[in-house]
C-alpha cells in the first residue's frame, strides 16, 4: 500500500487575487500551515501557529477542490507553501492540468531550483525581505538567475531606506526587464505617496507599485477574502 502526501491546509476560499501581475483576477487561494521566517509585519501570522486548525488534505482532495470551484487560476500562499515535504507531489498534479494557472507566493528564502521544471503554467511571486521584515538576512539570492519573465519579484516596503534597497538590488541583480517587479507598501507603515515619490526620484521605469487590493475592498483583517 503506498503512503499519501498529506497537506495541512488552513484556507480554501475563492476571490479576486488581490497581489501580483494577475491582480482583481479570480483566483482560488490554497493557503498552507507554517512558515520556516517570521516577518514582523505578516498579515497571516494565524496561519503560522503550531496550533492553528488545519484540514488535512491529499494532493487529489486538493485538486478536485479547484476542479469543483471553476476557478482557472490558483494561488498557493500561506505560511510558506514552498516550506513543506512532499510539495512538488502536488505541484505536479497541479501543473498537469493545462487549462489551470498556478502562482506561488514564496518568500524568498527557499530554493527555486528543484521547482524550475514544472512548466510554463506555473509561475512564482518571489518576495525579497527587506529590513523591516527582519528577515533580510535569510534571502536566497541565487533565486535571482533562476526567475523567468512570467514571474515576479516582489518588495514590500515598509520605509524609504526599504525602498532605496530594493532599488540597489534591482539595480545589481539587472532585474528590470526580466521579470516582473513590483513595489508594494507594509499595509499603514508607509504611505503609497511616498512610495511614488522615491520612484519618480529615481526613475525607475519598468518597475510596479502595488496596493493589495482585498485590503481596500474588503476590512485589511477579514479572512477569507
Ligand atoms: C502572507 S505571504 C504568504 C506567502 C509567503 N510566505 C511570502 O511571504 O511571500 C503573502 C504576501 O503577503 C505579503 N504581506 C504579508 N503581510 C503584509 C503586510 N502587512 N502588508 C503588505 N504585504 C504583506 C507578503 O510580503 C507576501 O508577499
Ligand atoms: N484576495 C487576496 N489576494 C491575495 N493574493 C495573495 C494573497 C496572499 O495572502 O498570499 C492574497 C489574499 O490573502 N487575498
Ligand atoms: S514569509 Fe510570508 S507567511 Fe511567513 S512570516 Fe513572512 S509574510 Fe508571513
Ligand atoms: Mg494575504
Amino acid at each position: 500500500m503506498s503512503t499519501q502526501a498529506i497537506y495541512d491546509v488552513v484556507e480554501i476560499f475563492t476571490s479576486i487575487n488581490g497581489e501580483g501581475p494577475l491582480v482583481g483576477q479570480l483566483a482560488v487561494f490554497i493557503r498552507m500551515k507554517g512558515c520556516n521566517l517570521s516577518c514582523s509585519y505578516c498579515d497571516t501570522k494565524w496561519a503560522n501557529e503550531t496550533d492553528a486548525p488545519a484540514r488535512e488534505m491529499t494532493a487529489n482532495q486538493i485538486y478536485q477542490t479547484i476542479l469543483e470551484s471553476g476557478i482557472k487560476n490558483v494561488t498557493l500562499t500561506g505560511g510558506e507553501p514552498l516550506y513543506r515535504p512532499f510539495i512538488k507531489e502536488l505541484l505536479k498534479l497541479l501543473a498537469s492540468d493545462s487549462s489551470l494557472h498556478i502562482e506561488i507566493e514564496t518568500n524568498g528564502s527557499i530554493n527555486l531550483e528543484p521547482f524550475c521544471d514544472l512548466g510554463t503554467s506555473v509561475s512564482f511571486t518571489m518576495d525579497y525581505k527587506l529590513s523591516c521584515s527582519n528577515m533580510e538576512q535569510k534571502m536566497c539570492l541565487n533565486n535571482f538567475s533562476i526567475l523567468e519573465p512570467k514571474d515576479t519579484v516582489k518588495f514590500v516596503v515598509g520605509s524609504l531606506a526599504d525602498c532605496q534597497k530594493a532599488f540597489e538590488i534591482i539595480q545589481s541583480y539587472q532585474l528590470e526587464g526580466r521579470c516582473h517587479i513590483y513595489l508594494s507598501p507594509v499595509f499603514g507603515m508607509i504611505e503609497p505617496s511616498q512610495i511614488v515619490e522615491f520612484m519618480k526620484q529615481n526613475k525607475m521605469n519598468g518597475i510596479n507599485l502595488q496596493i493589495q487590493m482585498h485590503k481596500v475592498i474588503w476590512d485589511p483583517e477579514e479572512r477569507g477574502v
